[in-house]
């Protein structure tokens, strides 16, 4: 997209005695990770910026998902390695957890974290920031505050709030969300968590790793998007911590008060109550698309997001959607990538496309649990047959001297070895899948994943060693496989 000299700064065009009219090359809603990926590359490329947010910088990364999390996480898994230290020769103790400094710690995480989203820096950038809520009037123009916009594109990056299901009762008990949780200094007792996927299982474990009893209802399988020969690594992990996961579970209804929750539910046609101190609903995401004028401005919607096409253009030709908004996969990281697909299109012409095979994702549990790429069932319909490999984290000496054997990496190809998808359970999955994202980017073949040298010992080495247990299958000979089988665990 051309800037013309006139847009190079986003300027006022007054005219208007009640409001400010802005004309800019690009306006932005929405500070989360997506927005502020897209602000800050199209001023890099010398675009003219608006970009509003009507709350905080940082959007729900930042505020109320992944760095709380991580933080308060952090203080979990530390009070569980003293609980479990006695394998490792250290006496075992319980922790004495002071709440309020926990609390201090996640909010000292996210005071150090802030700088990188704070509005000062993408006003540093050239990038006009409007604090307000922005809502289209037009097809062509939004209003935020006393300010009208008129750009060439708009990029709607409003992220999602808590779905909060319909359940009879709700609406007169308290419960926590991922908007609340991270506030928390209080004790919980006993945690009773509406939802499975990764925000109810992620905080399952922190909290019972903090002392607290929980229960996790679920409506279907827990991790149901997940491969489940990994996701029942985590389950077992999880059972094995005392956390109780109710699969297939239907809740009839809450009730009760402060600090006394009783959740009716119904199993395979029976009843039961589950009773609890406190409640967590983690049962989805709704798209924040109310109030955005999206009718007027001729972009179509439904409960799931704002409709795009491959390459992330709405119904109205001007506005794009990407992230939360966008529905489809809701992490940072698949806000961080619309923002990569947009920046071709509106500055390059580009015909850039999203690909989601290229997406890693994690679920930041104990074991963590990390996936690229095809999944095997949509592996087996893309090819007509495949290979699957595994590599157990038992096999692996660094797992061995870390005591962390729990998991396996698995990997699925096509028959001559393409990588369709990869997944690993266990320590450090996050990171030890990012070889394999690369490997499905770069369209490697398993062949080169034994075409590098690790250092040894390193939890890196099973990917290595997975790449040439791949010689094994195509042996004939069974003694054959046994001795490359072997000889994979030196290469
Ligand atoms: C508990 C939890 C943990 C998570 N952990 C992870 C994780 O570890 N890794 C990961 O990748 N993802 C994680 N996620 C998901 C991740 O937080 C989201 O996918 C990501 O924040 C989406 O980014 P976004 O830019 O689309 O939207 P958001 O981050 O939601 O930002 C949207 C912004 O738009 C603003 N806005 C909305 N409407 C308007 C309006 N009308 N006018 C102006 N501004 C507006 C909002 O105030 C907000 O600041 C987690 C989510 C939760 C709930
Ligand atoms: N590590 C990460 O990257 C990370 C961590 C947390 C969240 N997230 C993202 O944030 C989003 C929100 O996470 P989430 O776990 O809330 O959503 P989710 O969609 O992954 O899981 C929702 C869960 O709630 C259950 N559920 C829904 N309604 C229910 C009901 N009435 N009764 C019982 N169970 C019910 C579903 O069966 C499912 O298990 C997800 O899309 C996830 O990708 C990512």
């Amino acid at each position: 997209m051309p800037a013309s000299k006139a847009n190079a700064q986003p300027s006022a065009a007054g005219g208007d005695t009640d409001s400010e009219h802005i004309a800019a090359d690009i306006c932005v809603i929405g500070a989360g990770p997506g927005g502020l990926a897209v602000a800050t590359g199209a001023a890099a490329f010398g675009r003219s910026v608006v970009l509003i947010e009507r709350n905080n910088f940082g959007g729900d990364v930042l505020h109320s998902g992944c760095i709380p999390s991580r933080a308060l996480a952090a203080v979990a898994n530390r009070a569980h390695a003293m609980r479990s230290a006695g394998a490792l020769g250290i006496a075992a103790r319980e922790p004495e957890i002071d709440l309020r400094a926990v609390s201090a710690h996640v909010a000292g995480v996210i005071a150090g974290v802030a700088p990188n989203f704070a509005a000062e820096r993408f006003t540093g950038l050239g990038v006009r920031v409007i604090h307000a809520a922005a809502r289209f009037i037009n097809k062509k123009t939004v209003v935020a505050g006393d300010y009208r916009i008129k750009a060439r594109r708009f990029v709607i990056a409003t992220g999602s709030a808590p779905l909060i299901p319909a359940i009879p009762g709700l609406d007169g008990v308290p419960y926590f969300t991922n908007e609340t949780i991270f506030t928390n200094q209080e004790r919980l007792h006993s945690l009773i968590v509406i939802g499975g996927g990764s925000a109810g299982l992620e905080l399952a474990q922190t909290y019972s790793r903090l002392g607290s009893r929980v229960m996790v209802l679920v409506a279907g399988k827990a991790l149901a998007d997940e491969d489940p020969e990994l996701a029942a690594f985590v389950l077992e992990q999880l059972g094995e911590e005392g956390i109780s996961i109710h699969q297939d579970t239907t809740v009839d209804s809450v009730e009760g008060g402060l600090g006394r929750v009783r959740v009716n539910v119904s199993v395979g046609g029976e009843k039961h109550v589950v009773e609890g101190s406190h409640l967590l609903i983690a049962a989805g995401r709704r798209p924040s698309t109310s109030d955005l004028g999206l009718e007027v401005a001729g972009i179509r919607y439904d409960e799931r997001g704002i409709k795009v096409d491959a390459g992330l253009k709405t119904s109205n030709r001007r506005v794009f959607a990407i992230g939360d908004a966008a529905g489809g996969p809701s992490y940072a990281q698949v806000a961080d990538y619309h923002a990569s697909i947009v920046l071709r299109r509106a500055l390059f012409h580009y015909p850039a496309r999203v690909d989601a095979r290229l997406i890693a994702r994690a679920t930041f549990t104990d074991p963590e649990l990390a996936y690229v790429g095809l999944s095997e069932a949509e592996a087996v319909k893309h090819a007509k047959k495949i290979g699957v490999l595994r590599w157990p984290y038992r096999e692996n000496d660094r797992a061995q001297a870390e005591r962390k054997t729990t998991g396996h990496v698995k990997v699925v190809t096509s028959r001559d070895g393409q990588i369709l998808g990869a997944g690993i359970v266990g320590a450090e999955a996050g990171e030890l899948i990012q070889l394999w994202s690369l490997a499905i980017a770069k369209g490697l073949n398993i062949k080169d994943m034994s075409s590098w040298v690790a250092p040894y010992p390193t939890l890196s080495e099973m990917n290595k060693k997975l790449g040439y247990s791949y010689y094994a299958t195509k042996s004939a000979s069974p003694t054959l496989r046994k001795v490359i089988n072997f000889l994979a665990r030196f290469g």
